[in-house]
C-alpha cells in the first residue's frame, strides 16, 4: 500500500471578517511567545491590547475588504507544494495541511484533519523562511500539542528555517530584478523590509534578525548587480517597546533625503497580506511621496512562484526521517549565541 506524508504548513492567520478582528488579536497577544507574562496576567494584558487596537486593526482590513487574503493565498500555495512533491517522484501520496497560529483553520482542527488522513509520517513546514520563537517556536509547540491530542503518532520531521535557501532566494532575486530592470537610470536604493520584533526578544537570543539579514545578503548574491545599493529595515512595530532597527519609515525618509528612489521588498513574508498591501502599499508609499523619495516601487511577495515552491518541496523530501529539525538539510546555520533557534535547541 502507498504510504501517506503529511505536510503541515504554518503561517499566522488573518481574522476573516471584520467581526474576527478583535478575538484574532485576542488570540496574538494569548501568546506566551508574544506576551511574556504569566497567568492570569496575560490573559487580562490581552483582553486590553485587543480591545485597544481592534479599531487600528479594523480599518487596517477594512482597506483589504474586511479580511485577510492570506488564508486563500496559502492555500494556492499549499495546492501548488502538493503538486511540486508529486513531481519529485517520492513514491508517497502527499496531502499538505494549514494550520494558522491565530485565525482558523487553527491547530487543533488541522490536527484532526492529519489524524483522518492517517498518514505514515508527518512534515511540519513554516511559512516563516527565518526562525523567530515568536512565530515558528509558536506554531510548533501549539502544534505538538495539537497533534498529542488528536493521537498522531507518525514520525515528524520539523524544518526550523530556510533562510538562504536556494528556490526561496532565487525567487527572490527574480522577482526585484523585474523591479530593478523597471528603474532604468533612476538613482535608487534597494530596502529589504521584515517585520520587527521587540529588541529584548532578539537580545534574549531569537535568530530572526541574524536569519533576516542572511537572507538579504543571499539575494544580493542572488541579484549579482554591481555596486547596488541596499539596506535592511524592520517595519509594523506595535506597542509601546523599543524594536529592532532602523525602522521601515526612518528609511524611507533617508531616502528622501538622498533624492533617492526606493524599490521595497518584504523579505520575511511569503504571501501577501495587511502587512503588504496596506503598510507597504498604501502608508508607507505615502510617506515616500511626502518624504521626497522620487519613484516607489513594491516587489510582490513571493506567493506560489515556482522556484520558492521548488524550494519548499525539496526541503520536505530531505527532512523526511529526520526526527529533528533539518534546515537547510541539516546544515547548523545559526551563531551559538543564538540559543533561541530549533537548529541548535534541538539537534
Ligand atoms: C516574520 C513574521 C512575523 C513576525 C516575526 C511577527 C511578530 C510579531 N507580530 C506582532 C503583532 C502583530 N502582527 C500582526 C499581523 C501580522 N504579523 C505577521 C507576521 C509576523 N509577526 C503577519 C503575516 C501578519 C498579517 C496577518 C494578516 O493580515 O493576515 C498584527 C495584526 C495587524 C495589526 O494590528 O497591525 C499584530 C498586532 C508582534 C507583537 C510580534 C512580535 C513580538
Ligand atoms: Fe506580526
Ligand atoms: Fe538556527
Amino acid at each position: 500500500m502507498t504510504k501517506r506524508l503529511a505536510v503541515v504548513l504554518f503561517n499566522l492567520g488573518g481574522p476573516d471578517k471584520p467581526a474576527s478582528v478583535r478575538p484574532f488579536l485576542f488570540n496574538l497577544f494569548s501568546d506566551p511567545a508574544i506576551i511574556r507574562l504569566p497567568q492570569p496576567l496575560r490573559w487580562l494584558v490581552a483582553r486590553l491590547i485587543s480591545g485597544r487596537r481592534e479599531k487600528t486593526a479594523q480599518e487596517i482590513y477594512a482597506r483589504l475588504g474586511g479580511r485577510s487574503p492570506i488564508l486563500p493565498l496559502t492555500e494556492k500555495q499549499a495546492a501548488a507544494l502538493t503538486e511540486a512533491i508529486e513531481g519529485l517522484g517520492l513514491g508517497v501520496e502527499t496531502r499538505c495541511f494549514i494550520a494558522m497560529r491565530y485565525w482558523h483553520p487553527r491547530a487543533a482542527e488541522t490536527a484532526k484533519a492529519v489524524s483522518d488522513f492517517a498518514p505514515d509520517e508527518v512534515v511540519l513546514l513554516p511559512l516563516y523562511p527565518q526562525f523567530s520563537t515568536t512565530t515558528t517556536a509558536s506554531s510548533f509547540a501549539e502544534w505538538r500539542k495539537a497533534a498529542a491530542k488528536a493521537g498522531i503518532a507518525a514520525k515528524t520531521a520539523s524544518i526550523c528555517c530556510y533562510p538562504v535557501e536556494q528556490g526561496w532566494v532565487q525567487a527572490q532575486s527574480l522577482l526585484i530584478g523585474k523591479a530593478l530592470d523597471a528603474m532604468g537610470d533612476t538613482p535608487f536604493r534597494l530596502l529589504f523590509s521584515a517585520h520587527g520584533l521587540p529588541k529584548k526578544v532578539v537580545e534574549a537570543g531569537d535568530p530572526y534578525q541574524d536569519q533576516v539579514e542572511m537572507t538579504a545578503k543571499a539575494v544580493v548574491a542572488a541579484l549579482g548587480r554591481k555596486d547596488l545599493d541596499w539596506v535592511v529595515s524592520y517595519q509594523s512595530r506595535v506597542g509601546p517597546l523599543e524594536w529592532i532597527a532602523p525602522y521601515t519609515e526612518a528609511e524611507i525618509r533617508r531616502a528622501g533625503e538622498a533624492g533617492l528612489a526606493l524599490v521595497v521588498v518584504p523579505i520575511a513574508f511569503v504571501s501577501e497580506h495587511s502587512e503588504t498591501l496596506v503598510e507597504l502599499d498604501i502608508e508607507y508609499r505615502e510617506l515616500a511621496e511626502h518624504a521626497g523619495v522620487s519613484r516607489y516601487i513594491r516587489v510582490p511577495a513571493v506567493g506560489d512562484e515556482p522556484a520558492f515552491i521548488a524550494g519548499l518541496a525539496r526541503l520536505v523530501a530531505t527532512a523526511r526521517g529526520h526526527a529533528r529539525c533539518a534546515p537547510d538539510g541539516g546544515a547548523r546555520i545559526c551563531n551559538a549565541s543564538r540559543s533561541g533557534c530549533a537548529c541548535i535547541s534541538e539537534r
